[in-house]
């Protein structure tokens, strides 16, 4: 118990989490997540679904989300680093169409809870990275909504100077913030 510090974010509902990581001779142990921690801090969702995926320098997935069954996540980065962001997409929400970013890496081993309701997305700055994450929702992708990466309403800044960003087909072609609201 005890072993996470948890940081309530600007925008209601999203925590930076760091857990305690102990150190010895061998290498580290650390907690990576506890219910009755989280239950305690507040954060009492049930996962059902673990994701994990690889990604090279310059890759963007995103910005996704669910319409019927919009995903709470945990997210993680076991290698590498990324810049990961969210948006504000709940309806009647004060910081509506808000973004926030997050520097994630294998060596900070901050994880960012992301409630219900936004969409999430993140650009690989590291070589390669590995990037862990727990879902409040079963994985629909008949229901899977997006924005454009470089929407200009919500104006992000993505650190991508100098990178050669890499988009799959389908998230080349996701829509407007406008459009979805
Ligand atoms: C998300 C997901 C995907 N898939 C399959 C579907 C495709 O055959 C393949 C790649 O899917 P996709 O290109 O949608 O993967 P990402 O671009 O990483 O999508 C994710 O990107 C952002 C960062 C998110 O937060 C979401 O979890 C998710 O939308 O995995 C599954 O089988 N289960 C799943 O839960």
């Amino acid at each position: 118990m005890g072993q996470f510090n948890f940081i309530k974010l600007d925008i209601e509902g999203l925590y930076v989490i760091e857990p305690k990581c102990i150190g010895d001779n061998r290498g580290y142990f650390m907690e990576t997540y506890n219910y009755e921690d989280f239950k305690n801090a507040g954060l009492s969702q049930v996962f059902v679904q673990d994701n994990q995926s690889l990604s090279k320098k310059g890759v963007l997935r995103g910005l996704h989300y669910q319409i019927k069954h919009p995903q709470g996540k945990l997210v993680r980065v076991l290698k590498g680093e990324v810049f990961d962001v969210v948006v504000d997409i709940r309806p009647g929400s004060k910081t509506f169409g808000k973004w926030h970013g997050e520097y994630l890496s294998e060596e900070n081993k901050r994880q960012f809870y992301v409630p219900e309701g936004f969409a999430h997305g993140f650009l690989v700055l590291s070589e390669e990275a590995e990037f862990a994450y727990k879902c409040t929702d079963f994985y629909h992708p008949e229901d899977e909504g997006g924005i454009i990466w470089n929407d200009k309403d919500l104006n992000i800044d993505w650190p991508i100077k100098d990178m050669d960003i890499i988009i799959s087909e389908k998230d080349l072609r996701q829509k407007n913030f406008r459009e979805i609201i």
